[in-house]
């Protein structure tokens, strides 16, 4: 990369002024840079989106249009989160809509939609790729049994060996890697360079020919494969296809940047001979899974590109010196705060995960009544399931909460199938207030039966989620019945398709009869009776049947005067949902949360005090009271990954102790770049919450030295507010 930009081009008097502040000369550095490539690489809250956002609209008000114009991000909220400070900025907002803000993965979808001329079905999770990862298994083992001889290959047969296996398929793909091989190499010499089982290759080629189908048009496609595919066509086609034109290319979290990624952006720049400008932090990578790390932004980004400029932003604006002291501390690099604020940076213990749950809603109340901005706060999670605790919590204050990256456990199938089994045994239908929320509890319970039958039949589904009596009639005929023959062939047919067939049956018969082939006709019927009545279902379907039948007989005899946990206790045992749970979700991480959700959604009931039939009241009042809450201010519960990019008033982190952040099991640097992300999302308040015991507290807490930066802070040296790392 070359930096060889004469100065006098690099500088010009902005014409855009923002309204709110008064950027700094690095700033309109960058605003106004005449380089062809602009990269900024820089703190949290070093205002990178900001000043990308003051370069765009510097353009367009020097004439480019706001349509020659895009932003190209790695997770949609960073995308809302730039369209929208483009506003912030001071641009009009009819101007700054028109400037397309999206993901890399998006853009890519968008154009391949053009380029082939429709839309290519969708699987967004690891539970609808696991059968066609299952199908390439069986086949690679038919064509393995083939050979003259066999050769031993590891290929994944669980649930939990299939998630990791759909992980390095992931991994491969950002790395760009093509499942052809070249001249005289096998996949085991492939497998060796790539660093995996010569299996997970043999796999990933089968998996990647099963999606190519005929060669026509692609079948299918999961979350990144459209990048991938583009950057395929575009490096291995000759002449590659043509893509939008754009004046500008902007790319937020450049971090994140990943060669695929990349492929797509050197030809997008190519296209309109585009200026770039990318900001990013190489401390907020936490996409390593997605092939983010900082070796390929340091070695290989813009590698071959001319007139580029690597221009600093060295002030956070986000908090003031106690915070940029802290973060110092814990990345052990400089930051300087721009901002004169003192900021409340606060550590407060809490025994278990309960009284953290109930020490955070404390704190939400707390900032509501000294700032009435309850939308400005944010509680940050590690994992999505330490949200049941705090979601109770939350319900009891009455505080109305917006999740981010994660989905309320009230709504988690788990839930939803013990929503559905509590309605059931009540026969009170109307606790699920309705008909789109009885849809979801349908198809939960259809998926914790494992029947196969919610995506042809999502009609029939709706027709008994809006009316309570098919509603019992679903459960009697469909849920407690074994499956036959005839349904089992049924579920793999439309509506449309089924009454067609239906015709067709009863044509064929009038014509046998007509033509006085009785006996033939008898044949064709008694073979439908049959197929009626002949029980078809898996060893596993028949015991959820049975378990069902058990839970709804626990429920049903449940003293009327005791408390809905007791019963629910026994109801869940007798499902067994944990070892199902297994079997059903592919990623053990999910299997795992069921549990927790559970637990959660017990504790609500122990804590409601109320027997079942008044608790299954209580959630549907409960349902009511949480969507009511939300039409007013509400407080935000989101992951991390969710909150990368935002900044909030005030930032709680509850539950900052070792095995939950740091999480278990994951790369201690990659969490530490986590914590930095959550705890530099704050620009007035944050709250620590850390547990009493001394040592399981967090490492990253004590990282921050605290106490040692809220002195500094207090009385600072006659020097500026520079901190340099572990001060
Ligand atoms: N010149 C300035 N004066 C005062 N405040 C500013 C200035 N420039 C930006 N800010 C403010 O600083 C804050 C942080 O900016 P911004 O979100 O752009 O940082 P960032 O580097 O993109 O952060 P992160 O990477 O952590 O998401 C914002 O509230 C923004 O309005």
């Amino acid at each position: 990369m070359t930096d060889k930009t004469p100065p006098a081009t690099a500088h010009a008097v902005p014409r855009f002024q923002p309204a709110a502040f008064t950027p700094t000369a690095e700033q309109v550095a960058i605003q106004t840079n005449r380089a062809r490539h602009v990269i900024a690489m820089a703190n949290a809250g070093a205002a990178k989106t900001t000043t990308l956002a003051l370069r765009i609209a510097e353009s367009i008000t020097r004439r480019v249009a706001p349509e020659h114009i895009i932003v190209l991000s790695f997770s949609a909220e960073a995308a809302r989160v730039l369209q929208q400070r483009l506003v912030e900025v001071g641009l009009d907002p009819g101007l700054a809509r028109r400037v397309r803000c999206t993901t890399f993965d998006d853009f890519a979808r968008d154009t391949l939609r053009a380029l082939e001329g429709g839309d290519t079905p969708f699987l967004a999770s690891f539970e609808a790729l696991a059968p066609h990862v299952r199908a390439a298994v069986a086949e690679l083992h038919r064509l393995n049994a083939l050979r003259q001889a066999p050769r031993e290959l590891w290929l994944p047969e669980h649930n939990a060996q299939i998630a990791d296996f759909l992980q390095i398929a992931r991994r491969l793909k950002t790395q760009l890697v093509r499942p052809a091989l070249e001249e005289d190499e096998t996949v085991a010499m492939r497998a060796d360079a790539l660093d995996i089982a010569e299996g997970v290759f043999a796999l990933y080629r089968q998996l990647e020919k099963e999606r190519a189908g005929d060669g026509e048009a692609c079948r299918w496609r999961t979350v990144f494969d459209a990048t991938y595919d583009l950057a395929c066509l575009l490096t291995g086609s000759d002449p590659p296809p043509t893509l939008p034109k754009y004046r500008m290319v902007i790319v937020d979290e450049l971090q994140d940047m990943n060669p695929a990624s990349y492929a797509c952006l050197e030809h997008l720049l190519a296209q309109g001979s585009a200026f770039f400008t990318g900001a990013g932090d190489f401390d907020q990578v936490i996409h390593r899974w997605a092939g983010a790390g900082t070796n390929f932004i340091r070695s290989r980004f813009g590698a071959g590109w001319h007139s580029v400029r690597r221009l600093p932003l060295t002030m956070t604006f986000r908090h003031g010196a106690a915070m940029a002291l802290a973060t110092a501390a814990l990345k052990a690099k400089e930051v300087v705060s721009g901002r004169d604020h003192a900021a409340r940076i606060e550590v407060e213990a809490y025994a278990d995960a309960g009284d953290a749950a109930r020490r955070t809603v404390a704190r939400v109340l707390d900032w509501q009544r000294r700032s009435r901005r309850l939308d400005r706060c944010a509680i940050i999670l590690r994992s999505p399931d330490q949200s049941i605790a705090i979601e109770n919590a939350l319900l009891e204050a009455g505080i109305g909460v917006r999740v981010e990256g994660l989905e309320s456990y009230f709504l988690r199938p788990e839930i939803l199938m013990l929503r559905g089994v509590i309605a059931f045994a009540l026969e009170d239908y109307e606790s699920i207030p309705g008909a789109e929320r009885r849809l979801q509890v349908l198809q939960a319970l259809e998926l914790w039966q494992e029947l196969a039958w919610a995506t042809s039949r999502i009609e029939d589904l709706k027709t008994a989620a809006a009316q309570p009596e098919l509603f019992d009639a679903f459960l009697q005929g469909r849920l407690l019945q074994p499956q036959t023959l005839a349904d089992r062939a049924a579920a793999g047919l439309s509506d449309d398709e089924e009454t067609q067939a239906a015709h067709r049956l009863l044509a064929l018969l009038a014509r046998l009869r007509r033509e006085g082939r009785h006996d033939e006709a008898d044949v064709l019927l008694s073979r439908q009776r049959a197929a009626a009545q002949a029980v078809a279902e898996t060893p596993a379907q028949q015991s959820a049947r049975v378990r069902l039948a058990g839970a709804l007989e626990i429920l049903r005899a449940a003293p009327a005067d005791e408390t809905a946990d007791v019963a629910l206790e026994r109801a869940v045992a007798a499902l067994e949902l944990e070892r199902v749970a297994q079997r059903i979700f592919i990623d053990p991480a999910s299997a795992a949360a069921v549990s927790r959700s559970i637990a959660g959604f017990i504790d609500a009931a122990r804590r409601s005090g109320r027997p079942l039939r008044e608790f299954a009241q209580w959630l549907r009042q409960a349902e009511e009271r949480v969507a009511e809450l939300r039409r007013r201010k509400t407080v935000l519960l989101c992951t991390v990954e969710a909150a990368k990019g935002q900044e909030f008033d005030a930032v709680i982190l509850p539950l900052l102790e070792e095995g939950a952040f740091p999480l278990a099991g994951c790369d201690r640097s990659e969490e530490s770049n986590r914590f930095y992300v959550a705890a530099t999302r704050m620009r007035d308040e944050l709250t620590l919450l850390v547990p009493a015991e001394p040592a399981r507290l967090s490492p990253f807490v004590s990282a921050m030295k605290i106490g040692d930066a809220i002195a500094r802070a207090r009385h600072p040296p006659a020097a500026p507010d520079a901190a340099r790392g572990r001060g």
